[in-house]
């Protein structure tokens, strides 16, 4: 009776994927098994929390929207308001779980454990790893020691930040890691910490779930040798807020989009300056661009996709490019 109660909820995911046979470690559908059906696999879940399930959606994270990304954290923070929910894990697909995670670590105002899992392999292959995964997630969820370390992605017995993480590797188990290394471990149900996160996130963010209903636009754009404008105007043209430039090296831009961009921050788009090299370096300000100059953004270590996230809670409270770069700096 005196358990910890953990409530899963379920969004989909290889973790709930399912293949034609056991050796079909990477060709599966997402997003089949229910989540009671997933919980009922581990009944070894009893030992460390009394659990239930929640079914949300049941999608392939890939196709999660901005909508899903509200509805999801209105029910984690509406769970962790309540006196009987002591941690809350999320199942979601691993493609862009490093989105979700980061996205209820900037508006979900609480110190409860919030644990975001997922898995490489369905639950119907060979050496399949959500089991572990989503008991490690259960157990750091259930654990006093995990509160006010903002949200958590149980992956690969490892503890990382929902902030840092990102998928940097596919097809293997190991596929997330934190630029800056996690913050610890979890080992037969017992959290080992070694660091901790230093940017705001939950009880500490000056952002809320509870005051948000919808997103705007934020479109990424992707940098290369040869690049063009053209997707960075079919984006504005088609109402984004602001754009991610995910750059080559620290986030630099070519001679033939850099007008354009300058032109587009003239019509009121922000323009956040990230790059695809985000394994451990952060893009300076006023290095590869004179962003001062330009009236530009820059997204720091944020991988573009991250940065993403965070324009789209950022631009519900301000459209000042200043007060965007602070919110940069500080999250
Ligand atoms: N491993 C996975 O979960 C990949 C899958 N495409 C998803 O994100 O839903």
């Amino acid at each position: 009776a005196d358990q910890p109660n953990v409530v899963i909820l379920a969004t989909g995911g290889t973790i709930a994927g399912a293949g034609a046979d056991v050796t079909n470690s990477a060709t599966y559908q997402a997003a089949k098994v229910p989540v009671d059906k997933l919980i009922a696999g581990i009944p070894q879940l009893n030992t460390v929390a009394a659990v239930r399930g929640e079914q949300v959606f049941q999608i392939a994270s890939e196709s999660f929207t901005n909508a899903n990304l509200v509805t999801l954290a209105k029910r984690v923070a509406a769970l962790v308001k309540q006196n009987d929910v002591d941690g809350v894990v999320i199942t979601h697909g691993t493609d862009t779980l490093e989105e979700t995670a980061y996205f209820l670590n900037l508006v979900v105002r609480t110190d409860k454990p919030i644990v975001v899992v997922g898995s490489m392999r369905p639950g119907t292959a060979m050496s399949a790893d959500g089991t572990l995964n989503l008991f490690n997630a259960v157990s750091v969820a259930a654990s006093k020691d995990a509160r006010g370390k903002g949200v958590l992605v149980t992956m690969n017995d490892e503890i990382n930040s929902g902030r840092d993480v990102a998928k940097m590797v596919n097809l293997r188990t190991e596929a997330f890691k934190s630029p800056w290394g996690p913050l610890g471990m979890v080992v037969e149900g017992k959290n080992y910490w070694f660091r901790l996160p230093a940017k705001r996130h939950t009880s500490h963010s000056e952002f809320d779930i509870d005051k948000i209903d919808t997103l705007p636009s934020v479109e990424i754009a992707y940098g290369s040798g040869n690049a063009s404008d053209t997707a960075y105007r079919a984006f504005a043209a088609n109402g984004a807020k602001a754009i991610v430039h995910a750059g080559t090296g620290n986030g630099s831009v070519s001679s033939a989009v850099v007008p354009s961009l300058q032109e587009l921050r003239g019509k009121g788009i922000q323009i956040i300056r990230s790059s695809h090299v985000n394994a451990g370096g952060f893009v300076l300000r006023n290095a590869e661009q004179p962003d001062d100059k330009y009236d530009w953004v820059v997204a720091h270590d944020l991988n573009p996709q991250k940065a993403r996230i965070l324009a789209l809670v950022a631009l519900t409270k301000t459209q000042d490019s200043k007060e965007l770069q602070r919110i940069f700096w500080e999250y």
